[in-house]
């Protein structure tokens, strides 16, 4: 059964030429998506219009349906539910998605105590363990740390335990790695791959080989419009449009083996390598 079905979406602001151009993509309950384009092709756009957090003047038409729910006009008190709830996001830049005043282990604390209230144990448990389970090495320190204390491979994975730590059937990851260095971004991205194993997942990205590493199907977005979606590979070996040819080219992505394995998940749990 899907769980996320966008049919028809559009997204105008004013009179221009629309972010978000028809598009359509169904999601089953654990399918990973990529959505690749270049700057400007409407991919944040479409992940902001699934989490309710367009701006007020954006006109967004077609069908956004989650778990059989409509999700177009969806009064916001409802989405704020889905969103501490159902659904949850992973940004680019988690120095913005973080608040500087506050502590990491708070923040993320509200987090916890808001899906597990008071039934599990104490708050600050909660708290330490998910530090632990995004690779944190010193869960207790970096709570007690604020932001700009971490690295920015540290804090791309407390923001990653703040999407997860609800339990979301659903998580949007908006460029998770663009922000860090190579290293640190395959880290992310091996984190990423194991944490969402058991959710549905759309993955923004403007770089096919990341893509590629986490999702075994992709669309393809030029100017507001899907001009290609499926199989990852598939479309790598024949892509059909020359916007996507294009990009299997710049990213030379089809000199990678087809089956090169992942690092293991030791690559990001290793105390010496945590970023
Ligand atoms: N709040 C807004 N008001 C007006 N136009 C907007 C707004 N947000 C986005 N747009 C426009 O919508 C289009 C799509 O933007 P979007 O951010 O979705 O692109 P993107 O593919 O995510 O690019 P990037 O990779 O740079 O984030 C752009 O032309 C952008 O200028």
């Amino acid at each position: 059964m899907n769980i996320l079905e966008v049919t028809d979406l559009t997204v105008r602001f004013g009179r221009n030429r629309p972010a978000v151009d028809s598009i359509s993509f169904t999601l089953g309950a654990h399918d990973r998506l990529g959505i690749i384009g270049q700057s400007g092709s409407g991919k944040s756009v479409t992940s902001l219009a699934i989490m309710g957090l367009l701006p007020e003047h954006a006109q967004v038409s077609g069908s956004i349906r989650f778990d059989g729910r409509e999700l177009v006009g969806l009064p916001e008190r409802e989405y704020r539910k889905l969103r501490g709830d159902a659904v949850s996001m992973v940004f680019q830049e988690p120095m913005t998605a973080l608040d500087p005043t506050m502590r990491v282990g708070r923040q993320l604390g509200e987090v916890v105590a808001l899906h597990h209230g008071e039934r599990r144990g104490s708050i600050r448990d909660g708290v330490l363990d998910w530090l632990g389970r995004v690779g944190i090495t010193e869960p207790a320190r970096i709570a007690d740390s604020y932001p700009h204390e971490l690295s920015g491979g540290q804090r791309q994975r407390a923001l990653v335990a703040m999407a997860l730590a609800n339990e979301p059937a659903l998580v949007l990851c908006d460029e998770p790695t663009t922000a860090l260095d190579v290293l640190v971004q395959r880290q992310i991205l091996r984190l990423l791959d194991v944490q969402l194993r058991d959710r549905a997942t759309v993955f923004v990205s403007h770089d096919l080989a990341v893509v590629r590493e986490v999702c075994p199907r992709v669309a393809v977005m030029l100017e507001g419009r899907i001009v290609e979606q499926g199989d990852i590979e598939q479309i790598i070996a024949e892509p059909r449009h020359p916007y996507t040819a294009g990009l299997i080219a710049s990213a030379r992505i089809d000199r990678v083996p087809r089956d090169q394995p992942l690092p293991s998940v030791a690559d990001f749990y290793t105390p010496a390598e945590e970023a």
